[in-house]
C-alpha cells in the first residue's frame, strides 16, 4: 500500500523547499506536487526530514559486572518516539573471543529491534586471528572499528595495539573508531581519590579532567594519520579534544568528533547534588563538562570541525547504579538519550539560533550516512532512499519526564526539560511507528543495514599518502666510501 506525506515543508541537509513525498515498498518513490497515493500523511505545519540516526548506543551491553537494561526492542522504540529511525551499536568480543562468535551473539540481540541498526566492531584485543577477521567483519558489511582508550584492565586497548589495528583498518577501507581518554591516568587518578576517601559518584568526574581526553584525542589522531587512516572520535566532551580535532582538520587531517546531546545540555554541577541516586544516574564517561566546553562543542557544530550528535546510550537502573555505592569506579558507566536528542537538540538548537534546520538535518543524520557510507540510502529524502521519515511538528511540545518515556528505566537525565519540536510522525522504511504520542513501532521490524567499505575519503587519503610516501633519491654519483 503507498502512502503519500502531504503539504509539509521537506528539510535536508542543504535544502529547504515545500513538496510531497510518496513512498511504496518502503521507499521513497517519488517527490513533487500534488501527489496521491492509497493513504494520506498529513503533514501541514510540518518538517518533513530525513529519520535521526544515533551512531553511538551500547543496548544491552554486557559492561561493568551487569548489562545495560535496555534491548534493542526498547532502545529502537524509544528512537523511534524521538525520531531516530536507525541506530549503530558496538558488537564486543570478549577477551580472546573470536569476533564472528561476538557478532553471531549481537545478531541474535538484535532480533527483535523495531528499527533499521547498524554495527560497529570493538577491538579488544589483538592478536592474527583478531588481523584475520577483521577483513570478513568488513565483508559482513561493518566498516567500522572502535578501539577504547580507557577502562584499563577490561576494554582498553594499548598503543601498539591501535597502531596495529588502525593499519589494518587503512588497508582495509575501514573507519577506526576510538574512546579518547588515558585510561593510564584515570586509573591512578581513581586509585588516588578513593585512597583519600573520595569515594561518591562526584569522584569519577575529577578522576576523568578534560586533559585526559584532549591527551588520548591527540594521541589517536597522531596514530592514524602515522597508520594512513581517517578517524572517528566519539563523544567528544571538552575542549582540549575539540581543540586537537580543529587542529587536526585544519591541516588537512581526515578527522571526525562526535558530541552528545548530554554534554551538550547538561553541566558537572549534576555531581554535586546532594542525593547520591541523581549524581550517579549521570555518571558516564566522559564526565559532563562546565558550561565553557559546552560553549566549544556548540560552536564546534557551527563551524562544522564537529560533525555529529549522538547519545552513547547506556541505561542502568537505579538498582545497577547502586552497585556502586561506597566506591564510585564501581557505578555502571553510562545514561540513556535516545529518545529525546532530536527534541533536546531542536529545542536547544533550532529554537535559540544556535543551529539552522538544515544543520540540524545535517548533524542528526546525513553527516553520518555520509561518514559510515550508507547515503542516500539512509540520511537522505531523495527517490530510491530508504522511507526513514520523521514528520517534525515544530509547535508540538512536552516536558521530559521518566514516567512517560520508552526506555525502561525509572529516571530520565533531561527530566523536566520542557521541548518544543517532536515528531507527528516517524515513519521505519516506510512504515508508521510513531503517531504524536501513539506508538506503534514493531519488534523484528528492524533490518541490519550492511555498509561498504572504500569509502571515498579513505581512498582519497591513501591516494595523497602514496604521493608523499617517504622515498629514496636516486642518485648518479655515489661517491666513493672513505676508508
Ligand atoms: N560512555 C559511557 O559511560 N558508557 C558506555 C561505554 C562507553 O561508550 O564508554
Ligand atoms: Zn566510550
Ligand atoms: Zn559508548
Amino acid at each position: 500500500m503507498s502512502k503519500v506525506i502531504k503539504g509539509g515543508t521537506i528539510v535536508t541537509a542543504d535544502r529547504t523547499w515545500k513538496a510531497d513525498v510518496k513512498i511504496d515498498g518502503g521507499k521513497i518513490v517519488e517527490i513533487g506536487d500534488n501527489l496521491s497515493a492509497d493513504e494520506v500523511l498529513d503533514a501541514t505545519g510540518c518538517y518533513v526530514m530525513p529519520g535521526g540516526i544515533d551512531p553511538h548506543v551500547h543496548l544491552e551491553m554486557p559492561f561493568m559486572g551487569t548489562h545495560s537494561a535496555d534491548n534493542f526492542e526498547s532502545g529502537t522504540r524509544a528512537g523511534l518516539s524521538g525520531g531516530t529511525t536507525m541506530v549503530v551499536d558496538f558488537c564486543l568480543p570478549s577477551p580472546n573471543q573470536s569476533l564472528l562468535e561476538a557478532l553471531a551473539i549481537w545478531q541474535q540481540k538484535s532480533s527483535l529491534a523495531c528499527a533499521d541498526y547498524s554495527y560497529h566492531m570493538a577491538i579488544t584485543w589483538w592478536s592474527e586471528q583478531v588481523f584475520n577477521e577483521m577483513a570478513e567483519v568488513v565483508d559482513r558489511g561493518i566498516n567500522t572499528f572502535k578501539h577504547f582508550m580507557a577502562y584499563k584492565g577490561a576494554l582498553m586497548v594499548d598503543d601498539d595495539e591501535m597502531f596495529a589495528s588502525f593499519q589494518r583498518c587503512s588497508a582495509l577501507g575501514a573507519l577506526p573508531l576510538v574512546h579518547a581518554e588515558n585510561g593510564d591516568v584515570v586509573a591512578t587518578l581513581q586509585q588516588k581519590l578513593l585512597a583519600e576517601g573520595n569515594n561518591g559518584p562526584e569522584a569519577h568526574s575529577y578522576s576523568r579532567p578534560p586533559e585526559v581526553e584532549g591527551e588520548a584525542a591527540n594521541r589517536a589522531i597522531m596514530i592514524a594519520d602515522m597508520a594512513n587512516v581517517p578517524l572517528y572520535v566519539v563523544h567528544t566532551s571538552c575542549e582540549q579534544a575539540h581543540e586537537a580535532i580543529r587542529r587536526a582538520r585544519q591541516k588537512g587531517m581526515r578527522v571526525y568528533g562526535e558530541p552528545l546531546i548530554q554534554h551538550l545540555v547538561l553541566d558537572d554541577s549534576e555531581y554535586q547534588n546532594k542525593d547520591w541516586d541523581h549524581s550517579a544516574q549521570r555518571v558516564m564517561s566522559p564526565p559532563f563538562r562546565d558550561k565553557t566546553h559546552q560553549d566549544s562543542l556548540w560552536a564546534g557544530l557551527q563551524a562544522g570541525s564537529l560533525q555529529v550528535v549522538a547519545t552513547d546510550h547506556c541505561a542502568f537502573t537505579v538498582d545497577q547504579k547502586r552497585m556502586g555505592v561506597g566506591d564510585f569506579t564501581k557505578i555502571p558507566n553510562g545514561t540513556g538519550g535516545l529518545e529525546d536528542r532530536m527534541p533536546v537538540l531542536w529545542t536547544r538548537g533550532v529554537n535559540t539560533g544556535r543551529l539552522t534546520m538544515n544543520e540540524f538535518v545535517a548533524v542528526t543524520s546525513t553527516n553520518i550516512a555520509k561518514i559510515l557510507n550508507m547515503y542516500p540510502r539512509k540520511g537522505a529524502i531523495v527517490e530510491g532512499a530508504d522511507a526513514d521519515i520523521v514528520v517534525w511538528d515544530p509547535e508540538r511540545s512536552k516536558t521530559i519526564s521518566a514516567k512517560n518515556q520508552q526506555s525502561v528505566i525509572e529516571y530520565n537525565v533531561f527530566e523536566g526539560i520542557e521541548v518544543k519540536g517532536l515528531p507527528r510522525y516517524t515513519l521505519t522504511r516506510g512504515k508508521v511507528a510513531i503517531e504524536e504520542s501513539t506508538v506503534k513501532a514493531e519488534p523484528g521490524h528492524g533490518e541490519f543495514v550492511a555498509r561498504e567499505p572504500y569509502q571515498a575519503v579513505n581512498k582519497a587519503l591513501s591516494k595523497w599518502k602514496e604521493l608523499t610516501a617517504p622515498r629514496k633519491v636516486e642518485r648518479s654519483g655515489i661517491p666513493a666510501t672513505g676508508v
